[in-house]
């Protein structure tokens, strides 16, 4: 199961971020609208959560609703003004660059899941935190000349930077709020409690969206927008609403692995999506195919099984000593059985 959120998050993560740049090469310029599909596909959720048959679990309300009302707010908000600086940060910065500086959210992320999640270190996670942030740094540097996603485009670089290194510092905070939502005010990982937490706090990013798109006045950039787009109407109501049905594809992967492992390690999944990125673009959009892109792609995956691998030994000790209780349990059993007889 582990391994099919994983894939949900690349796949959806790279076709969201794909789809995002066609967009914007096609004529796309607003943010709000940006900012909007990586939180409204969040209806749609409702779908698999009717098709979810509940558990025991499912069925108590953990906490009180106005804590869980609280919750949702407080990271949807947060989610929102996350989504907006990422809007902003992928316009002003190369493709390479951004993935640079957005490496930085694993970094981030283990400050936040130290302080918050009790995240335990060990040579494998941090060798992995290490190499996975090497692996963009190296697409970066090296791919920084190769006009990936230039354009006529003029980047904003200082604003584009600090705008990434905002989003990267707030996306690793809200995953790991994620994964205290579901130890201590859920208290359950079940998949129907993770859709609700995700479709509730993705809702209200949307309110703050819709909001920021009508505060703004960018609304009434939309229709003239949507006339001049390449390919026309169709191609731009299909362009954003594949986008956001691949970001909550990508989302119920990631909080799914916030709840069934770490926020650690989901952040980690998402940032091996970082390579993949440019790799899609060369068949897509005709980016040049560079040594140094490959050499990223293969530090991503030596990165990414290290972490794997502490996963796998993680889940057999615990197996181990499930296993040693049970025997445990069996032999206290015997001899109570055998006492009560005698
Ligand atoms: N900052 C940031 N925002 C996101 N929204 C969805 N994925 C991401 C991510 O990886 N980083």
């Amino acid at each position: 199961m582990v391994a099919v959120d994983m894939v949900m998050l690349l796949s959806g993560g790279t076709v969201a971020t794909l789809l995002t740049r066609l967009y914007y090469n096609s004529g796309g310029n607003s943010k709000w609208m940006t900012t909007l599909t990586q939180s409204g596909g969040a209806p749609l959720l409702a779908i698999p959560l009717l098709l979810t048959p509940p558990s025991p679990e499912d069925r108590r309300l953990p906490s009180p609703a106005t804590k869980l009302a609280a919750v949702y707010a407080g990271i949807g908000a947060l989610i929102g003004l996350d989504n907006l600086m990422y809007a902003y940060a992928l316009q002003y910065l190369p493709v390479s660059t951004f993935s640079l500086v957005a490496s930085s959210q694993l970094a981030f992320n283990a400050v936040t899941s130290r302080l918050l999640n009790a995240q335990r270190f060990t040579p494998l996670i941090a060798n992995s935190v290490v190499v996975l942030t090497f692996a963009a740094t190296v697409l970066a540097v090296g791919s920084s000349s190769d006009g990936s996603s230039s354009g006529n485009y003029h980047y904003n670089y200082a604003a584009g930077f600090v705008l990434t290194v905002a989003a990267s510092a707030a996306f690793a905070l809200i995953l790991s709020l994620y994964e205290l939502t579901f130890e201590r005010v859920v208290m359950a990982q079940t998949p129907r409690w993770v859709l609700r937490v995700q479709m509730n706090s993705n809702l209200v990013a949307s309110a703050v969206a819709v909001a920021g798109m009508f505060a703004s006045g960018e609304w009434r950039t939309v229709p003239g927008e949507m006339a001049a787009f390449t390919g026309g109407t169709a191609r731009y109501v299909a362009t954003l609403a594949g986008t956001a049905v691949a970001w909550q594809a990508a989302l119920v992967g990631q909080i799914r692995l916030v709840a069934r492992v770490s926020s650690l390690f989901a952040n980690a999944t998402g940032v091996v999506q970082l390579p993949l990125v440019p790799l899609f673009a060369v068949v897509l959009f005709g980016d040049r195919m560079t040594g140094i892109k490959v050499v990223a792609m293969l530090m991503s995956a030596w990165g990414f099984m290290s972490y794997a691998y502490q996963h796998y030994l993680d889940g057999r000790r615990a197996a181990g000593t499930a296993q040693a209780q049970c025997s445990m349990c069996a032999a206290q059993a015997v001899s109570d059985t055998v006492s009560d007889a005698s």
